[in-house]
């Protein structure tokens, strides 16, 4: 289980939060979508999540179904950032390693969680010559690998084709049927609101919407959120250029 007591975070400097006393929880299983415009505080609150960053003030725990401190595995928006290793093979296996698995034990792993995600063949591949799609795979490849009951994935739509998007989101149902909580960070609602459990809105570091996808969509203001409507029709925008005289 997440556990957020009015979290809160403001940056040296800073006239303001960039996490406004969020106070969520988030159960075992759920599956649930955060959406939120450029700068609404997406990744401050991974990073919190994670405990990659420390809270001003409020409280957050991460807890397994017996009440213990439990693994959370991190997609970065990044996904450069997150290689580790020389090849796909090498840097999938640094996280079973780091969990005391041999270095066999750790490449066998390694090697389901690529063909998971799609990247069999790509093994002894340069990983930093991967296309920006397939460091995003090796990036899940990695999370897979770490068999974290929790798992956070910033916006791990950018750079995928429309197969590469089917794949994560294939991947993101087996996490779900397998037990795991799953969160994801994006503006690109429609690419995922249809598997998730519960939708969320980040506006100005500010929880503004936390309820059933479908209601979300049905009577969420998103337009004034920053983030579009997968339901919305593109008249708008036809009607402003036509206003405008393009
Ligand atoms: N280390 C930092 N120092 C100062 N301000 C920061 C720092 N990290 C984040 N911020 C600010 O916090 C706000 C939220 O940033 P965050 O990166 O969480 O946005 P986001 O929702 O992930 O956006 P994007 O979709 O563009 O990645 C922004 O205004 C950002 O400038």
């Amino acid at each position: 289980m997440i556990k957020l007591d009015n979290l809160r975070r403001r940056f040296p400097g800073q006239d303001k939060d960039a996490l406004k006393g969020a106070t969520f929880s988030v159960r075992d299983g759920e599956f649930v979508v955060i959406g939120g415009a450029n700068g609404s505080g997406k990744s401050v609150l991974m990073h919190l999540i994670a405990s990659l960053d420390k809270p001003t003030s409020g409280i957050v725990s991460c807890t397994d179904a017996e009440g213990r401190p439990a693994r959370v595995g991190l997609v970065f928006q990044d996904a450069d950032a997150q290689i580790l290793g020389d090849t796909p093979l090498e840097d999938v296996s640094v996280g079973p390693k780091n969990l005391g698995f041999s270095r066999t034990e750790a490449a066998a792993i390694a090697r389901g969680a690529l063909a998971r995600a799609g990247l069999e063949g790509k093994e002894g591949f340069p990983a930093r010559s991967l296309s920006g799609g397939e460091k995003r795979r090796l990036a899940v490849a990695g999370i897979l690998a770490l068999d974290a009951p929790i798992i956070i994935l910033d916006e791990p739509y950018a750079n995928l084709d429309w197969p590469g998007v089917a794949q994560v989101n294939g991947i993101i149902r087996q996490l779900k049927n397998e037990g795991r909580t799953v969160i994801v960070l994006t503006h690109e609602l429609e690419k995922v609101l249809a598997l998730a459990d519960r939708l969320m809105v980040l506006y100005q570091g500010e929880i503004v919407w936390d309820g059933e996808p479908r209601e979300g969509l049905r009577s969420a203001p998103l337009e004034k959120w920053g983030i579009r409507n997968p339901l919305a029709s593109y008249s708008g925008v036809q009607d402003l250029l036509w206003e405008s005289g393009v």
